[in-house]
This record gives C-alpha cells, sequence and structure tokens, in this order.
C-alpha cells in the first residue's frame, strides 16, 4: 500500500528525496501554508502533470506576517490536510517547525531581498512581506531541491516575486503558474475566506467581479485607468470593503502600463471586516489591434 510520508525533519526529506534522484524521478514541489483547499489541489495536480513525485511543505511562516497579523489565528488543519495530499497521490509532506527553519530566531537569520517588485502593491501594505516569503521559499528551495515548483496566480506578485528570485540567484529549477480556482460565484478560493462572516461571505465575490468589469472596460478600449481605478475603489467602498490597492499594472513589471506593455494585470486588495483577501486578473494586448480580448481567469 502506499504511504505518504511525512517528516519535520529536513535530514530525513532530503535523504529519501536523494533516493528518489537516484532512480532518475523528476520532483515537483508545492509550498503552502495549509488548511487546503481546491486551489492547493491543483497545484498538486498540475505538479503530478510535470513531475513523477510531488512534495508538499506545510508551514506557516512567521517571518512573512507582521505584526497584528493573523499569525496566531491562521487556520491549522494538519489532519484534514494529509488526507487531502494522501487521496491526490501525493508521496512527501514537509511540516517543519518555526524552530527548524528559524532556529537562532527571525531577527538572526539571513533574508533574500527581491527589490522593487517587492516594494509595490501587496508589499507596501504589508512591509517586509516579501523578504519573509523569498526567505522561505529560497531555504525550502534549497531542502526540497525540486525540478519544479508551482505556484497560484491568485497570488500574482508573489510569482512575480519568485521568478525574479529564481532567476537573479539562477537557481536550478523551473517556476510554473497555476490559475486561480473560483468559487462557484467567482470568490478566489484562499484560506482566509474562512474568517468571513456569513454576509461578508455574500459581499466577497464583488471584488472579482469589480475587477472583472474593470477587465471588461479595458478590452473595450476605455484606456483612462485612473479613472477605472478610482471608480473601482468607490465600488468596492460602498459596498462595505476598505481597498488596499486596486491597480491597472504592467503584468511582467508591476509598474505602470506602458506602450510597452504586452500584458496587464489588474490587481487589487481589500479588506472584508477583519479579513484581507486578493485577487487579480490579467488581459493580454495583441500587438495585431489596439487592445486585446485574451482574458485569463
Ligand atoms: N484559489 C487558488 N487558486 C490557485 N492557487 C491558489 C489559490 N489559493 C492559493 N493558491 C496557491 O497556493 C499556494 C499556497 O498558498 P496559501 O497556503 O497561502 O493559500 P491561500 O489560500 O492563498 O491562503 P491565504 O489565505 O494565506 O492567502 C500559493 O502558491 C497560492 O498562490
Ligand atoms: C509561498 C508560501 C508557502 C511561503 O510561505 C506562502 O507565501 C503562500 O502560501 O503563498
Ligand atoms: N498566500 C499568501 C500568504 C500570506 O498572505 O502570507
Amino acid at each position: 500500500m502506499y504511504v505518504m510520508k511525512t517528516t519535520g525533519d529536513r535530514q530525513r526529506l532530503r535523504a529519501q528525496l536523494a533516493e528518489c534522484r537516484a532512480r532518475g524521478q523528476r520532483i515537483a514541489f508545492v509550498p503552502t501554508m495549509g488548511n487546503l483547499h481546491d486551489g492547493h489541489l491543483q497545484l498538486v495536480r498540475r505538479g503530478l502533470e510535470l513531475a513523477d513525485i510531488v512534495v508538499v511543505s506545510i508551514f506557516v511562516n512567521p517571518l512573512q506576517f507582521g505584526a497584528g497579523e493573523d499569525l496566531d489565528a491562521y487556520p491549522r488543519t494538519l489532519a484534514a490536510d494529509k488526507e487531502k495530499l494522501f487521496a491526490e497521490g501525493v508521496k512527501f509532506l514537509y511540516t517543519p517547525d518555526a524552530t527548524d527553519i528559524y532556529p537562532e530566531g527571525l531577527e538572526r537569520h539571513t533574508q533574500v531581498l527581491v527589490p522593487d517588485l517587492s516594494e509595490t502593491l501587496c508589499g507596501s501594505s504589508r512591509p517586509g512581506h516579501f523578504n519573509g516569503v523569498a526567505t522561505i521559499v529560497a531555504k525550502l528551495f534549497n531542502i526540497v531541491q525540486p525540478d519544479v515548483a508551482i505556484f497560484g496566480e491568485k497570488d500574482f506578485q508573489q510569482l512575480s516575486i519568485v521568478r525574479k528570485m529564481v532567476a537573479d540567484l539562477c537557481l536550478p529549477l523551473d517556476v510554473i503558474g497555476v490559475p486561480t480556482v473560483r468559487d462557484r460565484d467567482g470568490l478566489a478560493l484562499s484560506s482566509r475566506n474562512g474568517y468571513l462572516s456569513p454576509t461578508e461571505r455574500r459581499i466577497a465575490p464583488l471584488l472579482h467581479e469589480t475587477l472583472g468589469s474593470c477587465r471588461d472596460a479595458i478590452a473595450c478600449g476605455f484606456d483612462n485607468f485612473l479613472q477605472l481605478e478610482s471608480h473601482a475603489r468607490m465600488r468596492l467602498l460602498q459596498a462595505g470593503f476598505e481597498p488596499d490597492y486596486f491597480a491597472i499594472r504592467d503584468a511582467r513589471t508591476l509598474r505602470q502600463v506602458t506602450e510597452d506593455t504586452e500584458e496587464i494585470a489588474i490587481l487589487a486588495a481589500a479588506r472584508l471586516g477583519s479579513t484581507r483577501l486578493i485577487d487579480n486578473l490579467r488581459l493580454s494586448l495583441n500587438p495585431a489591434s489596439d487592445w486585446g480580448m485574451l482574458a485569463t481567469p
């Protein structure tokens, strides 16, 4: 019978993965913070298409949480997560704790900093967040040494930062993005959706709807982006959100759109009660026309 090997011991994990590598098996890696939903499982399924074995990590990384954020409240559901991963055919689950990863504490640990991309959007609302993400992702990459790592496009800025870090540091792996998995009403699946009250849950899909209206307007040729952004923020405010940002950006640089932009990303983060939701949509610009219509989910 197949067993999913679960360990928090990195030496042990490395030894087991070395055996797989020696057998010529290709390794895909899916880093997570647990409380798994179908979005995470979609990353696992993509990993199984691209490699022989999938390694998942579950670690709620304290270094990427700011003071007063939800580190303590973050849902930890290891038993249910293990069942879901086993059912998908995951072979290895890595579950370190904070002392395994940061034995001398957070302050004394080396950090990885991806400039520019880390400072905008969620980086402005959550200072230091992406240094924490880049540091843990780099460390997990070194522990697992995967051939391919899979990330969700829901966290589009995070995916861009990981790609940049991998390119800049010449890390020997491919980074693959998976389209956002949504509920039937459009709300992007997220562990934090569990914080929403029933009333907030009814309002929450408006974030995706507002991104969609903005994308439709751009696809129809409306190019006053400042007006679109401010209209979207107003719509969210009126519905009870507190927007951190609603921004139309170049999908490659996450800076303002220019005439060289090939793909637009529309990104938003907004609080609904105590829950911070993020989402984004993209639009490829078809060079044959002024504004193309190639939308992503
Ligand atoms: N709805 C989704 N569709 C596709 N990928 C997703 C989705 N939600 C999360 N992911 C991806 O899963 C990986 C792990 O994310 P994480 O464990 O933080 O889950 P989360 O649901 O995004 O939680 P959070 O509420 O903290 O944002 C990331 O690469 C993230 O982009
Ligand atoms: C990539 C990650 C697992 C690093 O802690 C986290 O930021 C997440 O779950 O998106
Ligand atoms: N998926 C994003 C992780 C975080 O918000 O810390």
